[in-house]
């Protein structure tokens, strides 16, 4: 069996790309289908072995042709089919004809199906190649088959769900599991495509692993195949500077709270020092409640620009409590030529004019990071927020593209851009992680990464899935200073990995 990339995700648009390129090579095309017939057949009994019957639905295009070799391999193997099509099989072309044929039995329209007890419905009616929004008379199907309750098996992806970004066109089937071929799409880990799809299962259907490396874009799931190298590894001769220096800007007095949340963070993630950043009014609140991050008192410009000539600082955070106005501008903009992390209230104080940001930054390697929810993502780029047309990963390269940064969009399925065209979905975030603070938490650890030299993209990606591991040890029900809590038990299981 050949390697599966597993953390390429292709779009349909490339999974065709691929197609073609495999069938240049001389690799038989109607070969893939009857590879994808025989695993959707294999995944509809090993999850269903009392199914009473599978009404196998078929569509117009390819995806109706891998569900009429499922039918005929159920068939003989003793099940009981019945077969649905959409519109005329006459009318199939290419493979799914050659299918068609290969099934050989009776055929329904799609329009008369009825779900009956102890039916399994394999939806075989849109895959990758989903075009438009679904007809009222499919959405008529798919919701008698939820009025059923009978579940469903989707073939490559439950139809309706559009393969680049997850959203349903008109209505979708919500499957119990999907079989998709060779790597998942991004409609599978996006929301809402991934709560609609169940389980997830990939069958190597026999395209060779370096078709589908050339044939795929930049879109990958977040994982340390993106990051591991550049892991920090602390050696014997280590010292806490050789570590980095990160820099948290903390709130006023009544919200410090949040900035001592990433500066705590980013010292269990691995820098050397922290050091919070502190108005004067707020020193006592800090001190009362620091022990190993360092305290520094910084009220004006100018004695943040004293303090940025004066000490080895690394990296920055700047946001979380900190407040909205000028202040947080002139600080950015005072930090314009160093690695950042700007969250929460860095990113609002931008919304009246976000180019004065992005102009600032511009200039060498990216080394600014943002984490915009999405409503802060919406104050700094509302024309690309409201574009319908787009996916999340397409919403997020655009504004990295325009940033000069490295963006964190986030969500129950954050997305990760790099000005460069890579991009990540993370998908080891629980949903507990939606807790007070820990936006605060991730900041942090991605001004950790950035104090030990990741580059901005690279950070950004490891901060967030460290983010995933760490909710993931401290359990639900956790708070924010659980999660920050767990950051150096979910580190030392990252670098003993690596
Ligand atoms: N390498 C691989 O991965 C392999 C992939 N394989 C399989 O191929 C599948 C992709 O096949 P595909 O390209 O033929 O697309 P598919 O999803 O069948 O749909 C296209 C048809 O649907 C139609 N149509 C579209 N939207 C519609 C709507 N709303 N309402 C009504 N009609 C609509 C569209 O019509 P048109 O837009 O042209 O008018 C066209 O006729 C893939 O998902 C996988 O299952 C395997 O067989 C082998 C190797
Ligand atoms: N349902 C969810 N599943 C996984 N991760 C989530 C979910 N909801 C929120 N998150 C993550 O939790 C964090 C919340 O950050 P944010 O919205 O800034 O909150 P806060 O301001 O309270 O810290 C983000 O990293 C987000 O991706
Ligand atoms: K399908």
């Amino acid at each position: 069996m050949a390697y599966l990339p597993s953390n390429i995700l292709l779009t349909p648009e490339e999974m065709a790309r691929a197609d073609r390129m495999s069938a240049e090579s001389g690799i038989p095309s109607f070969g893939l289908m009857r590879r994808a017939g025989y695993a959707v057949a294999a995944t509809a009994l090993s999850h269903f072995p009392a199914a009473v019957r599978f009404a196998v639905l078929c569509g117009p295009g390819n995806n109706g042709g891998d569900g009429y070799v499922a039918a005929r391999q159920l068939a003989d193997g003793g099940a009981e089919i019945s077969v649905h099509a959409l519109g005329d099989p006459d009318d199939l072309k290419g493979d799914a004809a050659l299918a068609f044929q290969l099934w050989g039995g009776s055929v329904a329209p799609l329009r008369e199906f009825q779900p009956q007890p102890g039916d399994v419905v394999i939806d075989a009616l849109f895959g990758a190649g989903l075009s438009r929004k679904v007809s009222d008379e499919i959405a008529g199907v798919i919701s008698s088959v939820e009025r059923a309750g009978v579940p469903v098996l989707a073939v490559d992806l439950p139809s309706g769900v559009d393969g680049r970004s997850g959203k349903p066109l008109g209505a979708a089937f919500k499957a119990h599991c999907t079989i998709t071929f060779m790597t998942r799409k991004p409609g599978h880990l996006l929301l809402p495509g991934k709560s609609l799809c169940g389980d997830i299962e990939v069958a190597d259907i026999g395209i060779p692993r370096r078709i589908i490396e050339a044939a795929g874009g930049s879109i990958s799931e977040n994982g340390p195949p993106i990051w591991s190298a550049h892991l920090p590894f602390v050696g014997a001769d280590s010292h806490k500077y050789r570590r980095g220096h990160l820099a948290v800007f903390s709130g006023e007095t009544s919200k410090t709270g949040a900035a001592r949340l990433s500066a705590i963070a980013g010292l269990k993630t691995g820098a050397g020092l922290v050091t919070l950043a502190s108005p004067e009014d707020a020193m006592a609140a800090n001190a009362a409640q620091l022990t190993a991050v360092m305290l520094k008192k910084v009220d004006t410009n100018a004695e943040l620009s004293d303090w940025l000539e004066n000490a080895k600082l690394s990296a920055f955070v700047l946001g979380p409590g900190f407040g909205v106005g000028s202040r947080a501008r002139d600080f950015v903009l005072a930090l314009k030529d160093s690695p950042l992390v700007l969250d929460a209230d860095g990113i609002t104080s931008f919304r009246d004019d976000p180019a004065i940001l992005f102009d600032a930054f511009e200039d060498g390697e990216t080394h600014l990071v943002l984490t915009p929810h999405d409503g802060e993502f919406g104050r700094l780029f509302p024309d690309i927020a409201a574009d319908e047309t787009l996916s999340k990963p397409d919403k997020a390269l655009k504004a990295a593209r325009r940033a000069h940064a490295a963006i964190v969009y986030k969500g129950a399925d954050t997305v990760i851009a790099s000005p460069d065209g890579r991009v990540a979905i993370n998908t080891n975030g629980p949903p507990w992680l939606a807790t007070a603070g820990s936006g605060d938490v991730l900041a942090g650890m991605i001004g950790a990464f950035l104090a030990q030299g990741l580059p901005a993209f690279e950070a950004a990606a490891a901060g967030v899935y460290l983010h995933g591991e760490a909710a993931g040890l401290a359990g639900p029900y956790m708070t924010a200073e659980d999660l920050a809590g767990q950051a150096g038990h979910a580190m030392a299981d990252l670098v003993a990995r690596f």
